[in-house]
């Protein structure tokens, strides 16, 4: 199966809201015909409707690829409503926690499936996202799996479903560490005296600005960190607090990443 296919025979999204919207804006931004897209989404946003795909409209027969996006939580129930399409489409799962196991269980133990990891800069076609395939995904489907989801950023594939947990902690979870490090940067700007609008617009420039830097630069992060340290000057202060071993960015964050990585397994149960 080719991505020719996908656009013949046709892609459903089981469930369409923030993940699955952001992956949907990215293929209809990179030419997947909106006519060949089926949404089954009891909460449409108004978004999704203007698109001109087709929403709780009557599946195809033989759909290609079937993209699963409801929250774990909804996962028993929403599955239901995939039931009748049996081992026939490749299922691309991004549901975060929810293992293989669950879906054979669910929807045939010879379904071929490929669990997914991506993130929300998928909307803007700089998501990353990772892979694996159940025993019954061919190296095709993986193929096809990854020129899908390479339409909307980068792909890197596991050796293990075990790895996925960590993944999403670091990759699905961590825009939001990103977009919190924004908000939190201004407000420390505010503190500082600075008007709010200013602070936000210092902030938010500085971080995508150091993150395309980071994209695009040949140096390590670390590099690009000394790079910006003048000895003795303004942002080493600032680095004793963030680097400090016990209150800094690094136990911080192992900390919210071992909490995320947690929240994942315990869904997966
Ligand atoms: N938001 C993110 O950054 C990421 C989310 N994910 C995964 O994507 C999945 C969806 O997450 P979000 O988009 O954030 O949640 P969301 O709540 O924005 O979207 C879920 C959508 O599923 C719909 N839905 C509920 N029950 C349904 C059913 N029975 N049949 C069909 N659709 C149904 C809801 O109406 C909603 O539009 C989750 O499993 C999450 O783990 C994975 C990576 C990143
Ligand atoms: O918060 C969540 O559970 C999902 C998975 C990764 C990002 N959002």
């Amino acid at each position: 199966m080719t991505l020719q296919d996908v656009t013949t025979r046709g892609l459903v999204l089981l469930g369409c809201g923030k993940m699955g919207s952001a992956m949907l804006e990215g293929w209809l931004a990179r030419g997947v015909p909106s006519d060949k897209v089926w949404v089954i989404d009891p909460n449409p946003s108004d978004w999704v409707k203007s698109t001109g795909v087709h929403v709780n409209a009557a599946l195809p027969r033989d759909p290609a690829i079937v993209l699963i996006a409801v929250k774990p939580q909804m996962m028993g129930a929403a599955l239901t409503s995939l039931q009748a399409l049996g081992a026939g489409p490749l299922y691309l799962t991004v549901a975060a926690g929810t293992t293989i196991a669950t879906y054979e269980a669910a929807l045939g133990a010879g379904i071929r499936l490929v669990r997914a990891m991506p993130n929300t800069p998928a909307a803007v076609g700089r998501g990353i996202t990772a892979i694996i395939g159940n025993a019954h995904a061919s190296p095709a489907d993986l193929d096809l799996a990854e020129a899908l989801l390479s339409a909307v950023g980068q792909v890197v594939r596991l050796d293990h479903e075990g790895q996925m947990d960590a993944v999403t902690a670091v990759s699905g979870s961590g825009p939001a560490y990103v977009f919190h490090l924004i908000e939190a940067l201004a407000a420390a700007g505010e503190s500082e005296g600075l008007p709010a609008d200013l602070a936000m617009r210092l902030a938010r420039a500085t971080v995508t600005g150091a993150g395309e830097l980071a994209r695009l630069a040949p140096e390590s992060a670390a590099q690009l960190r000394i790079n910006v340290t003048s000895p003795g000057g303004t942002t080493a202060a600032a680095l004793a607090v963030l680097m400090d071993p016990d209150s800094g960015f690094p136990p911080l964050l192992r900390r919210a990443v071992k909490a995320a990585a947690d929240r994942g397994r315990e869904l997966g149960k």
